[in-house]
């Protein structure tokens, strides 16, 4: 069986990297766009209604316009775009948000992609919300260090020139408290209120954590950091692309006693760690942004969607 995979905004930095995925991929066949017809929305519409499966990796307006392409009811859209994401009648896709989400993802011919700093933090808060740990009405905030891929293509332009030494040091950004990920954050992990978030980009390519500090006086009575780990280790059991890290963190970031933000590039993975004292503990997830924060959950997806291997070129 072999299906048609067109990439609308073949040329921009997500598109490119699912297009290395796809390459591995004997199954799919690959629908081309000429470069200099790539904004022509003729052209697009024919690819898009021609296709089985049509990643959007595009600005949100030019996702909008791609869904407005689209009458051919089989063409499955998977935007990476934040157009969608909290929209009724698109499926969110993170196969390990919650029991049944698969089967979501399946059935659905409108799957939504979630952002990089949103997957860390929903992966991180929502087992613990479900459980009952994190109060729903909790009060909570989110910092995330993100390498500058995560931008675009201006961005990477942009640091890549050099010349700019302010470009050197860790830039936080979103200071106006209202950056484009809170409201899936809010909707994906059953949060009341989304977070104080403080996304801060930094001179590197790729890689992402977001960090959630809690006080345990705020948690439900009784709940320590191992009950917060444990929460965590059960829901995500047996997903190939989680890990649930040993309370406390693996023996190389406590011996050397520094966090590689880093360390999932070039992997669809996720890392999670629980760090803690007697009175607060620190959820702290990482991540590649152009794996799992994009390109990656976005070819997961679509392996959950047509029924083959979920881990099939990954
Ligand atoms: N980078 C990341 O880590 C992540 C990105 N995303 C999201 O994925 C989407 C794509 O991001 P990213 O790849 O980084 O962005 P880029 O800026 O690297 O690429 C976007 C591409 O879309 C093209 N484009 C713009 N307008 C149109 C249009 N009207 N018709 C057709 N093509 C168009 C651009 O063309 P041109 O080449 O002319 O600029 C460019 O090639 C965005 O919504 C982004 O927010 C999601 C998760 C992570
Ligand atoms: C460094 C940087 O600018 N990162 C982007 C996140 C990219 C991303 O994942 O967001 P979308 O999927 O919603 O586009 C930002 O914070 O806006």
């Amino acid at each position: 069986m072999s299906y048609k995979v067109f990439v609308d905004g073949q040329e921009g930095t997500t598109g490119l990297r699912i297009h290395e995925y796809l390459a591995r991929r004997p199954d799919i066949e690959v629908l081309r766009i000429d470069a200099e017809k790539r904004k022509d929305n003729a052209e697009r519409a024919r690819l898009l209604n021609a296709a089985d499966v049509a990643f959007l990796c595009l600005p949100d307006a030019a996702s909008r316009e791609a869904v407005s392409l689209v009458d051919n009811p089989n063409t499955c859209l998977i935007d990476a775009s934040t157009a969608h994401r909290t929209v009724p009648g698109w499926t969110f896709g993170m196969p390990e948000l919650a029991p049944g989400q698969r089967d979501a993802i399946r059935a659905s011919k409108r799957i939504a992609n979630p952002g990089c700093h949103a997957s860390a933090f929903i992966l991180a808060l929502r087992p613990l919300v479900d459980a009952g740990l994190v109060p729903a009405d909790a009060a909570v905030s989110a910092t995330s260090l993100t390498g500058y891929s995560g931008g675009g293509k201006k961005m990477i332009e942009q640091y890549q020139e050099g010349g700019d030494v302010r470009l050197d040091a860790p830039r936080p950004y979103a200071l106006g408290l209202a950056h484009k990920h809170l409201p899936e954050m809010a909707a994906h992990t059953g949060l009341q209120q989304p977070p104080v978030f403080l996304p801060v980009v930094a001179n590197f390519y790729k890689g992402l954590a977001v960090s959630v500090p809690l006080h345990l006086s705020q948690l439900k009575p009784g709940t320590d950091a191992s009950a917060l780990r444990h929460a965590l280790a059960e829901r995500y059991a047996g997903e190939a692309f989680i890990r649930v890290m040993p309370l406390g963190g693996d023996p190389a970031t406590v011996e050397e006693g520094f966090f590689d933000v880093q360390a999932c590039n070039d992997t669809n993975r996720v890392d999670i760690f629980v760090f803690a004292n007697a009175h607060q503990a620190l959820l702290l997830t990482r991540l590649d942004n152009l794996g799992k924060g994009a390109s990656g959950a976005a070819v997961q997806a679509m392996n959950v969607h047509l029924g083959v291997e979920e881990s099939l070129g990954l």
